[in-house]
């Protein structure tokens, strides 16, 4: 085994000098055309599909493929998998890494695409064929920053891996009986924190892990959040084998990437420019409100929007979360609230019955902003803006761009139509707006809070 230094960001690396650099290719340039063939969201599962062979089509789409899922090399039985969870034709972001990720010896991977543009099917295919079945190890630890994206992942694993024999389980808080001693399944995911515990404890005995997989991977490594017990969990894998780091998400602010690079060195690497952040199918808006009380009303104002499909409102707090919807609860409205403040159980139910369509409306935080992917979801509200200041950087009030475009990215998922709409209630918050539409190149268009009737025209506008 190759000597260690630990240095100074926290990695154990060998002493030894790593294999050569790859090439990194790069995403082509997309331009902001708009997709072709786009329609209304799902009128019908037939010109959903229709609607989404167009956009595969596009050249310009990040839904566009040249390649057949058949032409990715992967095995006939996670093709059936694929097939039966209605994919027809690979995304661009699985078409341009499907190749890097299986090849041999295996490579590290930094990979960026939109929101909604099926990273997770890549990484969860790398996972599913790298492992060997043969043996109950754990063989794949993936880890996301919350447990519902954990949870979101864990169904992706399952049902793509239908076909094969794999065994699964999760690192996520009480989920795991008390006494388990030993997790023999080849395929974890979780959240870092348990993660950490459970290797700590030997529940998970990582010798055989030959795959690594962070899912919103900024959000994993950055150093006020998540970072330390990421790197913990990495430090606890094998050094006898090399294993494979893949890092995935729509995001990688430049306080991250060095960090990312050493993360998961020597990376083949797809990058998106600043100006491909965002996809075309999310039309954004903002409403100028008198004041924070008038948010409220406004929102009011807008259930029955609110409720032509699903949305999601977004707000600092968690007490924001609890009082809009006890407040609009208590009005005769449906609507549900999660925030990390609730129990690992109630959470569960919150979003399983948000999945199912049992209420239409929610209302939460950060928490779920990241990775969430519910197709009926097309509006989602920033009641209040992101702010920087919400990772921990005390008194910083820029907006935190990532977060506002993970936020609006639980819309218009996967070439489908979605509206954001952002609530401004003053000189602070409008100038907040500005600097994320300057730093997105996109222009937020204004809707009137006076005219309901205009209103109600041009949201149903955006998303036909
Ligand atoms: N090749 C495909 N054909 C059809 N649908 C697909 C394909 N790949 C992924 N999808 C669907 O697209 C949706 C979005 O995929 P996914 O959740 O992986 O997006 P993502 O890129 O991880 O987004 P985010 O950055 O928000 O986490 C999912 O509903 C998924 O089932």
């Amino acid at each position: 085994m190759a000597s260690l230094e630990k240095d100074a960001d926290g990695f154990y690396t060998p002493a030894e000098s790593s294999t050569a650099p790859v090439v990194a290719p790069k995403v082509e340039e997309e331009n902001d055309a708009e997709p072709a063939g786009a329609s209304d969201l799902v009128s019908s599962t037939f010109e959903v599909a229709v609607t989404l062979a167009d956009q595969q089509a596009d050249p310009n789409s990040p839904l566009y493929s040249a390649k057949s899922f058949e032409a990715l090399g992967l095995h006939q039985d996670l093709l059936k998998g694929i097939y039966d969870m209605g994919f027809s034709k690979p995304s661009k972001i699985q078409e341009r890494a499907m190749p890097l990720l299986l090849s041999n010896p295996p490579t590290n991977m930094i990979g960026q695409s939109q929101s909604g543009t099926g990273k997770t099917a890549a990484f969860v295919l790398t996972m599913l064929s790298r492992i060997d079945y043969s043996i109950n190890k754990p063989q794949a630890i993936c880890l996301a920053p919350s447990r519902e994206l954990a949870r979101q992942i864990m169904s992706v694993v399952v049902a793509m891996g239908k076909f094969t024999q794999v065994q699964t389980e999760y690192a996520i808080k009480d989920h795991l009986p008390k006494g388990a001693t030993r997790i023999t399944a080849q395929v974890i995911v979780g959240t870092p924190g348990t993660m950490t515990d459970l290797m700590r404890r030997k529940v998970i005995d990582p010798s055989e892990v030959k795959v690594f997989v962070l899912d919103e991977a900024d959000n994993m490594l950055d150093q006020d959040g998540l970072g330390d017990q990421t790197l913990r969990v990495k430090n606890m894998l094998p050094r006898t084998h090399p294993v494979q780091i893949i890092l995935f998400s729509a995001t990688f602010p430049d306080h991250v990437r060095a960090f990312a690079s050493k993360f998961a060195p020597n990376a083949n690497k797809i990058e998106l420019q600043q100006n491909e952040l965002s996809v075309d199918g999310i039309r954004q808006f903002y409403m100028d409100c008198k004041n924070e009380e008038h948010k409220y009303d406004i929102l009011v104002s807008l259930y029955g929007l609110l409720t032509v499909g699903q949305s999601i409102i977004f707000c600092k707090h968690r007490q924001t979360a609890d009082r809009i919807s006890q407040r609009m609860t208590a009005e005769g409205h449906k609507v549900a609230s999660l925030h990390g403040a609730k129990d690992a159980a109630e959470r569960d139910a919150i979003i399983d019955g948000f999945r199912e369509g049992k209420e239409k409306v929610l209302i939460t935080t950060n928490v779920i902003a990241r990775g969430i992917d519910i197709l009926q979801v097309n509006m989602v509200v920033n009641y209040d803006l992101p702010l920087m200041n919400e990772r921990d950087r005390g008194g910083d009030e820029r907006p935190d761009i990532e977060t506002y475009l993970h936020r609006i990215g639980r819309t218009g998922r996967f070439g489908r139509k979605g509206i954001s709409i952002n609530f401004v209630h003053d000189r602070k918050t409008w100038l907040q707006m500005e600097q994320i539409e300057k730093a997105l190149g996109k222009k937020i268009i204004r809707i009137e809070t006076n005219d309901f009737d205009e209103m109600e025209e041009k949201m149903k506008k955006a998303l036909k």
